[in-house]
């Protein structure tokens, strides 16, 4: 049986044709009645109420010997009181009744309690698509076996009393003169009772010849072959005659199994009442305990329950929210669009996410991050809405101010490297449309850090601000001054003629030759300057600075406090670097590569909790080179992944010593450059070396920067998910300084952010700086990342970032970049101190 069954109610399947007729109605009348309108029952009506009914398996209760028909008024034969039942009523329930009472016919009430048709089992049987069920149902023993077969000559007075006496639906005649068998039920003995002619052969109100069955049939065949010939009883008939099967046996059947299938699906019911009880205790339990708000509305917005986390996060109690709106919350910083397609979403898909300002009860906006769900309960036309929020707000403001300081210079409030870079790019591509020219100018200052390294730290960052602001006093509107970093400033300008741009500066020289006030100093400063010009001297950004700053280095030659523009020849010095490409190229296979480590330094315990793989070129004429000034060239030249893969190998060899050496000193990590995580080969080739040399991959760190994501973020992210798969450790290295879309942090498997070393320079005493270390911390913090401070000098450094619960640091306050013996013996040392 269809489970659809379960919740099929009366009114889908009740006749509404009522017949009913007075208490004082002749019973011959209602009998004439039913035949007209051809149906097995009639109600009896008192003053306009139900009093009573009449079936056609009543006729059985008359005693025909005693009683004169024409004179019994129905209120004498009639069946009292009459069972009913509710429109609404379930089906199943109402099958329930018809067995309790053993009865086929339920008056059926409307919900202001009148009566407005009738329920037989045959309704049930006709509209429950039974059919399949039946189908699957032998005949079997479903029929009565005791069959009266009376003589055809055989008095009707003589046959109903049989039929009384057994309590028989039927009777069999048999006719020996034809040798054949007829049949008389119920419904025959009803038309009798119109006749009265009781003393008649009983053959002549015989039906015959009969409808037989085999007692191998199923149940649907001998329910069609009633169907067929419209007859209520068939003869089951192997070789010789075994009994009579009634719809009645059917319905009996049917009612059985369907009770027995209810009971199944009550107790089914009542397990999962249980077990549906149990899950709202553990989701209350759950809701409760969640650290997240949760508020569950009705589908007008009211508020229907709150979780303790909500009052946390909001200030407000679950009795000063319920029966409200959550509008009590509302910051009024989103506009009615914003709620709109909020709405939109939800009834599109079913839940909206994002990110909302709200108030507390104290007043004070913060920031969440909303999921509202809708729930629509199937069994109920009811919808809920559940939103599900956590307070974002420092996150938010930490993404800010980092978003913010990525594009300026702290120290100076000038554009910075990456945001002139943009202003660089649109600026030519404007150029180009329109023909103009464009001019960069290389701005640095002469002897700067002798000022710096008398004067101290604070005097330098002084006269950085007091030179950037007086050169911004005389900027043309739409020029564009940018710091890029210690004493080098860089200008875009619009130009008109070349003679303006020497004029202008000229100006900027003189400018800043002007002496300048620093605590009690006055310091005279200069600057050389470097000119490139589009389109003549380079038609991209890259080409103009580089121009730029090979004029500006002329400048400086020649004599300080001057300027030039770029010349062709001014190349020569790029011809230097060309020089020590050529020699790069030859420098692996001539083993004048080494690697210097760097212990990291745990803050909780100080010991050691890691160990950078620095890589230093012994090169033969020009002596160590530092990596900032060789990796560059190495990109260019395409050597760098053979660089990386060098020291790689040298990593895991160095791990595969460690192990035999019983050296713990946790990971070792290692640089890798953007251009070899994008060419895509690189947890393939990590694999391989790990394999190799016998190590653990949770030994391993590879250090990326963010110029890493900056183009090719999907294969730079499914690179290091191939990476994280091994069970690499992955940090993102001089982190501050670059992308300032800050979203693909939570996008790709980033375990510890490394801060940059300028940041760490300037604290605790910088305002910025530090403002700037403390919300990365917290940004890393709430990212679930370990978070390491590079280029720590000083004490008061390391004090200030202990104090930030910063985790780990590196730099030559605890350690400088060693040789691989000096490693050794400092690692020894650390052990004994311990
Ligand atoms: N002022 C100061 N500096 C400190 C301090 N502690 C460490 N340093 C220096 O800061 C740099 C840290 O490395 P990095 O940010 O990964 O920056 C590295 C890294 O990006 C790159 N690099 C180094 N080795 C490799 C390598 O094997 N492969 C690749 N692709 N790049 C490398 O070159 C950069 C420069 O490396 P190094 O010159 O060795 O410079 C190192 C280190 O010597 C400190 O307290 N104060």
């Amino acid at each position: 049986m269809s489970q659809t069954r379960h919740y099929q109610k009366v009114c889908d399947v009740f006749s509404r044709k009522l017949l009913s007729c007075t208490v004082d109605t002749p019973l011959v009348n209602a009998v004439r009645l039913m035949q007209v309108h051809e149906v097995s029952a009639i109600f009896v009506k008192q003053q306009q109420s139900i009093v009573g009914i009449w079936t056609e398996a009543d006729c059985l209760k008359i005693d025909i010997t005693k009683t004169q028909f024409t004179d019994v008024a129905i209120k004498d034969v009639m069946s009292a009181p009459v069972i009913s039942v509710s429109s609404q009523c379930l089906l199943s329930d109402a099958t329930l009744r018809f067995q309790q009472h053993a009865i086929r016919h339920l008056l059926v009430l409307d919900n202001s309690q009148q009566a407005v048709g009738v329920l037989s089992l045959s309704d049930i049987v006709h509209n429950q698509g039974l059919d399949h069920y039946l189908q699957f149902r032998p005949i079997n023993q479903q029929y009565c076996q005791q069959v009266q077969i009376v003589d055809a000559d055989t008095s009707m007075t003589d046959v109903v009393a049989l039929m009384r006496h057994h309590r028989l639906e039927s009777i069999l005649v048999y006719n020996s003169v034809i040798d054949e068998h007829g049949i008389i039920t119920q419904r025959d003995i009803v038309e009798l009772l119109l006749h009265s002619q009781w003393q008649t052969p009983c053959w002549q109100y015989a039906s015959f010849p009969l409808i037989a069955i085999n007692s191998q049939s199923s149940l649907f065949d001998a329910y069609r072959l009633m169907s067929q010939h419209h007859v209520r009883h068939l003869v089951v008939k192997d070789k010789q005659i075994k009994g009579i099967i009634s719809f009645a046996d059917l319905i009996t059947e049917i009612e059985s199994a369907y009770c027995c299938e209810l009971e199944k699906a009550i107790a089914q019911r009542d397990i999962a009442l249980q077990k549906s009880q149990r899950n709202l205790f553990l989701a209350n339990k759950i809701i409760d305990a969640s650290l997240d708000g949760v508020m569950l509305t009705r589908k007008d917005g009211t508020i229907i329950q709150v979780n303790p986390a909500f009052t946390k996060l909001t200030g407000y109690q679950e009795h000063e929210v319920v029966g409200l709106k959550p509008s009590i919350l509302s910051s009024h910083k989103h506009t009615a669009h914003f709620y709109q397609q909020m709405w939109h979403a939800i009834a599109q898909q079913g839940v909206w996410q994002g990110e909302i300002c709200n108030r507390k009860k104290s007043g004070e906006a913060f920031f969440e991050w909303l999921t509202i769900i809708e729930i629509k309960d199937p069994n109920y036309d009811d919808v809920l809405y559940a939103g599900i929020f956590s307070d974002i707000t420092a996150r938010k403001q930490a993404e800010e101010k980092i978003a913010q300081l990525a594009y300026f210079d702290e120290l100076t409030g000038l554009p910075n490297r990456r945001l002139f870079n943009d202003r660089l790019a649109i600026a030519l591509s404007t150029a180009k449309r329109n023909n103009d020219m464009l001019a960069v100018m290389f701005i640095d200052l002469d002897r700067f850090k002798e000022i710096n390294d008398s004067l101290g730290h604070d005097a330098g960052d002084n006269l950085l601000s007091q030179v950037a602001t007086r050169i911004q006093s005389i900027l043309p509107d739409g020029d564009t001054l940018a710091r890029l970093g210690g004493d080098e400033f860089v200008l875009l300008c619009e130009v008109s003629r070349l003679e303006i741009l020497i004029n202008f500066a000229e100006q900027i020289l003189q400018q800043v030759s002007v002496p300048l006030q620093i605590n009690e100093h006055h310091v005279a400063i200069s600057a050389s300057i470097g000119v490139a010009v589009y389109p003549d001297d380079g038609l991209d950004s890259a080409t103009l600075l580089k121009h730029a700053d090979i004029a500006m280095y002329r400048a400086k030659e020649v004599g300080r406090n001057s300027f030039q523009l770029f010349k062709p020849a001014m190349n020569a010095r790029s011809l230097e670097r060309l020089a020590m490409m050529s020699r790069l190229q030859s420098a692996i296979e001539h083993h004048e590569f080494e690697l210097y480590f760097q212990p990291k330094q745990c803050l909780q315990s100080n010991k050691i909790l890691g160990v950078e793989a620095l890589l230093r070129w012994h090169e033969p004429t020009l002596g160590v080179i530092s990596p900032a000034k060789f990796i560059p060239l190495a990109e260019e030249l395409g050597l760098i992944v053979r660089l990386d893969l060098w020291v790689l190998e040298q990593a895991c060899k160095e791990l595969a010593n460690w192990r035999t050496l019983n050296l713990d000193a946790g990971r070792l990590a290692i640089n890798i450059s953007a251009i070899h995580l994008r060419q895509g080969q690189l947890a393939s080739n990590v694999q391989r070396l790990l394999i190799h040399y016998g190590v653990s991959p949770a030994k391993l760190e590879i250090e990326l920067t963010e110029s890493c994501f900056i183009s090719h973020f999907s294969e730079a992210k499914q690179e290091l998910m191939a990476l994280k798969k091994l069970g690499v450790h992955i940090t993102l290295d001089d982190f501050g300084t670059g992308y300032s879309a800050l979203s693909y942090l939570t996008k790709l498997p980033i375990d510890t952010l490394k801060i940059d070393a300028s940041f760490i320079a300037k604290v605790p005493d910088e305002y910025g700086n530090s403002e700037i270390v403390s919300a990365i911390i917290t940004l890393a913090k709430s990212l679930n990342m370990q978070v390491v401070a590079e280029g720590v000098e000083k004490l008061e450094q390391l004090n200030y970032l202990h104090s930030l619960t910063c985790d780990t640091i590196q730099g030559y306050y605890f350690c400088r970049p060693i040789t691989r013996q000096q490693w050794y013996a400092f690692y020894q040392q650390q052990l004994e101190l311990s």
